[in-house]
């Protein structure tokens, strides 16, 4: 299943009832921005993610670490945790497992993940390796301080992309059986070709009857890849960002909303698609809108963005159940690529 980002608690710009609308089953929430800001207090005075936001859920949080490396000022990692600045005042915040679980129980998401260090790409070997042996003490301490029963840890797997580093996390990892499993320290940079065949190792070494998910992915043809690989769960920005940007995704590749084409086109973004925005716009009003600066253009093209991914895993799965995955992939790809060139 793909889930959409809601970082600070809202997939920007969609309303929950519009989420539903399109198929949405579990939104990512983070750890990082809603400690810092509103404070997880305050979200647990809702009763929790689905109290605060109106979306009643299911929601899966990231733990931080991740956000604090790519957003925190002035890191420093230790056994203990990470200390930083917050990006948004400059305080001084303290992250440890122990802190992450905490927050983590009082934002009250469905599915939590286990504090981790993805290690900066690139990195030495020798560093991934120390890395992902303090990831798995991290585990230990996160589990030992998990009281919530009704949520469910996923480790996360690292290693970066380095085959003997993934198969060492895995042998020190699998034996805490949590309910699902994450493969991390991905999609910060390397290429698709270092990518994909550390997702395909990992993935084949994680249980079949738990979901894995694969962290921070990502475009059309990543989720058709990561899938091929026995991969369940993704998350990315890139459906509510390109939408935001005037991109919207089609079966026939990326269109960009902001070039002239569209601005005489009246059909739909996509004639196939059931969203709001294709059943009722044709690519030349939203590209007027795109234009005028109006609000709606990036709300309607962030919805039909994410009721594009929602369906394209649905029809992988169709495609799976019926077993002729392997062909729908290659004609999907066809299509989507020659729209490319
Ligand atoms: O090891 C990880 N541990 C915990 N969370 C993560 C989140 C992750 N997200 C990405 N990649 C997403 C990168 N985004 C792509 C689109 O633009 C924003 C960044 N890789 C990730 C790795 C990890
Ligand atoms: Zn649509």
């Amino acid at each position: 299943m793909f889930m959409p980002v809601g970082t600070q608690g809202t997939v920007k710009g969609l309303s929950p009832e519009e989420l539903m609308g399109i198929g949405s089953q579990i939104v990512l929430a983070n750890t990082y921005h809603l400690m810092l800001r509103p404070g997880e207090a305050l979200v647990a005075a809702h009763g929790g993610l689905p109290g605060f936001t109106a979306y009643p859920g299911p929601f899966l949080t990231d733990s931080g670490g991740f956000q604090v490396m790519s957003l925190g000022h002035m890191r420093k990692i230790s056994e203990e945790g990470v200390i930083f600045k917050s990006h948004i005042d400059g305080s001084r915040v303290e992250l440890t497992p122990e802190r992450s679980i905490q927050v983590q129980e009082a934002l009250g998401a469905d599915v939590i993940m286990a504090f981790d260090e993805c290690p900066p790409y690139p990195a030495e070997p020798q560093y991934i390796r120390a890395s992902l042996e303090r990831t798995v003490r991290w585990l230990e301490r996160c589990l030992s301080v998990k009281t919530r029963p009704d949520q469910a840890l996923f480790a996360i797997v690292q290693g970066g992309v380095h085959e003997d580093l993934r198969r060492q996390s895995l042998q020190a990892t699998l034996p805490f059986a949590t309910p699902g499993f994450a493969l991390g320290g991905l999609a910060v940079g390397e290429s698709k070709d270092e990518m994909f065949p550390a997702v395909g190792f990992t993935a084949q070494h994680l249980p079949e009857d738990k979901p894995r998910y694969l962290m921070g992915v990502g475009h059309p043809e990543d989720l058709v890849a990561g899938i091929a690989l026995g991969i369940d769960m993704f998350d990315c920005v890139y459906p509510t960002r390109t939408g935001r940007f005037g991109y919207a995704l089609t079966d026939d590749g990326r269109l960009n909303m902001n070039s002239s084409a569209p601005r005489q086109q009246l059909l739909p973004i996509d004639p196939d698609c059931d969203c709001y925005a294709c059943r009722h716009y044709t690519r030349a009003y939203l590209a007027h809108l795109l234009r005028a600066e109006e609000m709606l253009a990036p709300r309607m093209l962030s919805l039909h963005n994410l009721r594009y991914l929602h369906r394209l895993v649905e029809r992988a799965r169709t495609a799976i159940a019926e077993g002729h995955f392997f062909p729908w992939a290659r004609e999907w790809g066809g299509r989507y690529f020659k729209g490319q060139r």
